[in-house]
């Protein structure tokens, strides 16, 4: 495995491939990380994994300084599971001036849920997806369905901008009681790690009456749901029953015709925020 720190190496160790597959992360590996890996390996070319924790993503307030920065550990991690390249600069080399050319994805995709609770956050994520695609050059890019609306925002920016960059999806890899693995967990107490399988376990509750068809009105369950988390000390942002081919809510038409749905949350549990879905 190669690793390497700036685009030039990286433009080096991938002379001549055509069918690189490409894992984009912000380091803190754990196995949803390497499920994605092992899905690019499927594909037979080179595997391309970044770690790069990326400012242009984070709020002010948000975890920037602090986000879990493990490098060591990580390589050892993606060496482990047939990881070809590294790709890991520094904000210098991928930020040496400011970025002020933006990719802005639209506010119909990327302005509601988390958009809406994190702004900008789509538009850091758009704009560093497409600045690391230019660098890898990759045939397909594998994003992780745990960040549910930003593999849809960064698979319709690949569409509308023609990108040759194949968008898949893998699914999320949880613990064994079912709470999603993330990098963010890290930050929870011993007694919240124990809390934290009730953002799962809410969301199996609402896919389950919604598969019963207990719950003629989509509003009232999505609130209930809310309301058992508070009721619990989670601080919830949402949790939204939206159509997974657009993430908005069903019309009664579309309810009735079966359109795939999915349900979406993101809650604060002390000062720890986790995001979850299920589709349903
Ligand atoms: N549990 C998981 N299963 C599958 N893929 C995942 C999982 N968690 C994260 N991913 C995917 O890994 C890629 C990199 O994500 P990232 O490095 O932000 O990890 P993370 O664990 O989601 O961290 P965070 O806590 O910041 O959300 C993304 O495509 C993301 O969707
Ligand atoms: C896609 C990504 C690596 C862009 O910084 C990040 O948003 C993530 O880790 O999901
Ligand atoms: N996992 C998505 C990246 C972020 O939360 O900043």
């Amino acid at each position: 495995m190669r690793i390497v720190h700036t685009i030039p190496e990286l433009r080096q160790a991938l002379a001549g491939a055509t069918k690189t597959a490409f894992v984009p992360t912000m380091g803190n590996l754990h196995e949803g990380h390497l499920s994605l890996v092992k899905l690019a390996k499927e594909r037979g070319g080179p595997v391309v994994a970044s770690i790069f924790v990326n400012r242009l993503q984070f709020a002010p307030h948000e975890d920037f300084d602090t986000y879990p920065r493990t490098f060591e550990r990580d390589c050892d991690l993606l060496r482990s599971v047939g990881c070809n390249v590294v790709f890991a600069p520094n904000e210098e080399e991928l930020y040496p001036e400011p970025q002020v050319f933006k990719v802005i994805p639209p506010p119909a995709l990327a302005d509601i849920l988390e958009g809406e609770f994190r702004p900008g956050f789509f538009t850091g994520v758009c704009t560093v997806v497409l600045k690391l695609f230019n660098c890898v050059q990759p045939r397909i890019a594998v994003f992780g369905k745990k960040d549910y609306q930003q593999l849809m925002v960064v698979r319709r920016m690949a569409q509308q901008l023609a990108l040759p960059t194949d968008i898949v999806a893998g699914d999320t890899a949880r613990a064994e009681d079912g709470l999603a693995l993330s990098s963010r967990n890290m930050y929870l107490s011993e007694a919240e790690r124990a809390e934290a399988v009730q953002l799962s376990m809410t969301l199996r509750h609402v896919q389950l009456a919604l598969r019963n068809g207990t719950a003629a009105n989509l509003p009232a369950l999505e609130r209930e749901a809310m309301d058992g988390l508070r009721s619990r000390g989670w601080q919830p942002d949402y949790v939204a029953i939206r159509c997974r081919a657009d993430l908005q809510p069903p019309t009664p038409v579309q309810r009735e015709a079966g359109e795939p749905l999915v349900v979406l949350a993101a809650a604060r549990l002390g000062k720890t925020r986790l995001i979850d879905n299920l589709e349903i």
